[in-house]
């Protein structure tokens, strides 16, 4: 289905009279927060969090949104064409009843391009009312890379650039203990405040700043390790758009898709919620001494079933999470894998973990979102790592056999992996015989297609034993887990073999 009409662009002058004096008197609170990252999900999230709490006057202050990489100057021209206005489409299941809400978040107030406006985005670390910086870069981005700092130049990587801003900061405030920020990286990273801080404290002695910045960002400012759950799946489908906009009267280029659950851990004393006020405003957030069973309980339950799910279901030819959860055979695969693997591999009460994964496979057949396949299978290698070979080893150490489920997953993913390199990139395909284009880090796609090409079709447990025995790629040599190698090999024979059928 395509646009019938030219429907007005979502701006400031485009929303009604109502929405507009609301989004007006939002917009002229001060910039108290600083955002990296012009992705989805934070607008799914965090930023309908903070606007929630600024209509219920608990937080006075808007976001300014800037890009982490060059690449994302186009979606923050579309935020400024829009006013920094959004709508929040949020669709599901709750308690038995569905529900459905739609928002136009006006949180967002100002854009800065970092490359194209180096010192506007300095200017602001000297605002006395900047408070916190929040960021989305994906694992990707919150990584460390030696660099060097000319003064004028904007620096390209993400720590990078935060370490130059607290400097200014510092500077502009003598070092004073009032100007430390709150700082909440949400990456999907084990611990994700503390690995800001180490870069931006190992950036800041290759940019010669001094010890005295560095004991101000140790003792004045919190990076906050904090563990984010939504399932924003961004924008809509071509046609689900040209069907909302219709509905709404208005083109929305930053329409979000997300479900109603949402939870918010955050390391950190409940009194911070005075200075970032969320418990207050009603929302799901947990003020914690430790992350740890959050993390692990997303992590490996809903993180894991949808990693472990992944390659198998698209290998079979399905399109998004809730049709696989909804086919007999797979569905009972995914919830088969949670209850008798990979909960039993955690150290969690019992109960507490059961009605999560209830919960988890409610979120997962949520009929009004769409979570494609090949959006999670996005970097499943190091997904795998993180997310399914910890349950797979401490399965073994507890069980002494191989978790059976994982294992398929397992072969799935190295049999999704068997690409050729091509000029649209490295390209699979189903047991049905469609194109799948991989996405993940150039040299792990490399070497496996090296590996698979050595297959001759008699030679599996050769191939497998090699790719096993990859450290660069496992971080460890799979080779020494007792019967892996067999296992995988007899699977993709298995499939092999009826694929040739
Ligand atoms: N979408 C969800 O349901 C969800 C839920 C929880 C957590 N997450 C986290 O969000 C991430 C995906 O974000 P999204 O859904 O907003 O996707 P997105 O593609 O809309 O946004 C990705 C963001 O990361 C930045 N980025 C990507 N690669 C980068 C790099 N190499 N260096 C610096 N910045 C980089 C982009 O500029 C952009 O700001 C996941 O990796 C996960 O950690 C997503
Ligand atoms: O976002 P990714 O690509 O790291 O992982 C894919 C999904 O597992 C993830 O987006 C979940 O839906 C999300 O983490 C739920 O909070």
């Amino acid at each position: 289905m395509t646009v019938k009409k030219d429907y007005p662009r979502l701006s400031l002058q485009n929303s009604n009279s109502h929405l507009h004096s609301v989004h007006s008197e939002i917009k002229q609170l001060p910039v108290k927060v600083l955002q990296i990252g012009e992705g989805n999900f934070l607008r799914g999230f965090a930023d309908w969090m903070i606007y929630e709490s600024a209509v219920k006057g608990a937080f006075k202050g808007t976001v300014a949104v800037t890009q982490p990489r060059r690449k994302g100057r186009e979606k923050l021209l579309t935020i400024r064409e829009q006013d920094g206005l959004y709508t929040l489409l949020t669709r599901g299941i709750v308690n038995g009843t569905a529900v459905e809400k739609a928002s136009i978040i006006p949180i967002l107030s100002r854009t800065i391009d970092p490359y194209e406006e180096w010192q506007d985005f300095l200017q602001l670390a000297v605002s006395p009312e900047l408070d916190i910086i929040i960021s989305n870069t994906t694992e990707a981005g919150l990584t460390y890379l030696e660099t060097r700092y000319e003064e004028g130049v904007p620096i390209d990587s993400f720590p990078g650039k935060l370490t130059v801003f607290l400097h200014e900061r510092y500077t502009h405030y003598s070092g004073s203990k009032e100007s430390g920020l709150l700082i909440l990286p949400c990456e999907l990273v084990d611990r994700n405040g503390d690995v800001l801080k180490k870069y931006v404290l190992q950036h800041s002695i290759d940019f010669g700043f001094s010890d005295s910045f560095r004991d101000w960002v140790q003792q004045d400012n919190r990076f906050l390790n904090n563990l984010v759950d939504r399932i924003v799946t961004g924008a809509p489908s071509e046609e689900e758009a040209a069907v909302l906009t219709e509905r709404f009267g208005y083109e929305d280029k930053l329409m979000t898709l997300a479900e109603p659950y949402h939870l918010w851990a955050i390391e950190g004393e409940p009194e911070l919620d005075d200075r970032f006020p969320l418990v207050q405003a009603g929302l799901n957030i947990h003020w914690t001494t430790d992350l740890k069973p959050f993390q692990l309980r997303k992590v490996r339950l809903l993180n894991g079933s949808h990693t472990l799910m992944t390659p198998i279901a698209i290998l079979k030819g399905q399109t998004f999470v809730r049709e696989t959860m909804e086919d007999s055979e797979l569905g009972a695969f995914v919830r088969e894998a949670a209850e008798k693997e990979i909960i039993p591999a955690l150290d969690l009460p019992e109960e507490e973990m059961q009605s999560y994964i209830k919960e988890v496979w409610d979120r997962f057949l949520n009929p009004y979102i769409n979570h494609k396949l090949t959006d999670i299978m996005l970097g499943s290698i190091s997904k795998f790592k993180v997310r399914l070979l910890p349950t797979m080893l401490e399965s073994i150490n507890r069980n002494g056999v191989l978790p059976e489920r994982i294992v398929t997953s397992f072969s799935a993913l190295l049999r999704l992996y068997r690409a050729e390199q091509t000029e649209s990139g490295y390209v699979s395909s189903t047991f049905g015989g469609e194109k799948v284009i991989l996405r993940d880090e150039e040299r792990l796609l490399a070497s496996l297609a090296q590996y698979w090409s050595k297959y001759s079709g008699a030679n599996m447990n050769e191939v497998v034993a090699e790719i096993l025995a990859d450290e660069h790629i496992w971080g460890q040599n799979l080779n020494l887990i007792s019967g892996l190698r067999d296992q995988v090999a007899e699977n993709l024979n298995k499939w092999e073999k009826e694929e040739r059928a």
